[in-house]
């Protein structure tokens, strides 16, 4: 019986395979944003909140995508503070302790010995002594961190208020908030088990508007908690948030349901996995 199950369960999945191949099924559902006015009654809400704020807009991935368009490559400032971003990405301790000495002969090193150096020294020196003493944790940075959002506060975000680029992000965002419920399991059709990880299993499932295969992994939060992995669940989160490249899988959604952290990506075959 569980055998006919199980062969049941794949012929579904590669019926799926299929039907997601036809062009018939790839009718993607369009979103319509509001009307542009509509970020003057988002940005009353921000201001409303006290979130109008460089740090909040850009820990969200719609505002850092906007932010980034707007305040472009050349600023350093801002490239230090993605540098420092990434750095608390990194989850092993020596790989963290080359790239915070990397981080700091590149953004802070040079400016000290040219006197040119906007940071307090207090700051600076803090940083320095951290780094001789060997120590890396993902903290290091904080201060800094704390110094370079207060500066884009002041030199970006008055600007940004008044860009295309903030009425874009005000229109998704104006989305979001109507509608915080804007994609859950209802939408995809789930199919048969594909491999099992430490704390749940992921399955091969197919979107159901745009007839798309794709791979659910779906976290039990009890096994999580008892596990004691909130950090890695996260970390995993925001670490396929932020990759964009060819040899990592593509997160396209994130949700949870009262059990389960679910995170949506791309379904890799098995062939292509064994290569990597
Ligand atoms: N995107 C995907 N496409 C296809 N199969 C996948 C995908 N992601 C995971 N799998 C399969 O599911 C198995 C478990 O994956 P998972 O990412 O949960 O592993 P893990 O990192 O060991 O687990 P955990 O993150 O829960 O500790 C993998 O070994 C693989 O066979």
């Amino acid at each position: 019986m569980a055998d006919l199950e199980a062969v049941l369960a794949d012929v579904s999945y590669l019926m799926a395979m299929e039907r997601s191949k036809a062009p018939a099924a790839k009718t993607i559902k369009k979103v319509t944003l509001p009307d542009a006015s509509i970020h003057n009654v988002v940005h009353l809400h921000f201001q409303q909140e006290g979130t109008y704020l460089f740090e909040k807009i850009h820990s969200q991935r719609m505002g850092a995508y906007y932010l980034r368009k707007f305040v472009g490559d050349k600023c350093n400032i801002y490239e230090f503070l993605r540098a420092i971003l990434m750095f608390e990405g990194i989850a092993a301790h020596e790989q963290r302790k080359k790239r915070a000495k990397e981080i700091y002969d590149k953004f802070v090193f040079a400016d000290r010995l040219a006197m040119s150096s906007t940071m307090p020294e207090e700051i600076a020196q803090m940083l320095s002594d951290a780094l001789k003493e060997g120590e890396a944790p993902i903290s290091v940075f904080s201060a800094v961190k704390r110094h370079l959002y207060q500066h884009l506060n002041e030199k970006y975000m008055d600007g940004f208020s008044k860009s295309q680029e903030y009425v874009r992000f005000c229109q998704w965002k104006y989305l979001e908030l109507l509608t915080p419920d804007l994609i859950s399991l209802q939408d995809f059709s789930i199919h048969r088990i594909i491999g099992r990880g430490g704390f749940g299993e992921v399955y091969g499932c197919r979107k159901d508007d745009s007839g798309k295969m794709l791979a659910m992994k779906l976290l039990d939060k009890k096994r999580i908690k008892v596990k004691k992995g909130e950090y890695l669940a996260v970390n995993e989160r925001n670490m396929l948030a932020k990759v964009d490249s060819p040899f990592v899988v593509n997160l396209y959604y994130a949700f949870q349901t009262p059990e389960k952290l679910c995170f949506i990506l791309d379904l890799m075959n098995v062939s292509i996995r064994s290569t990597f």
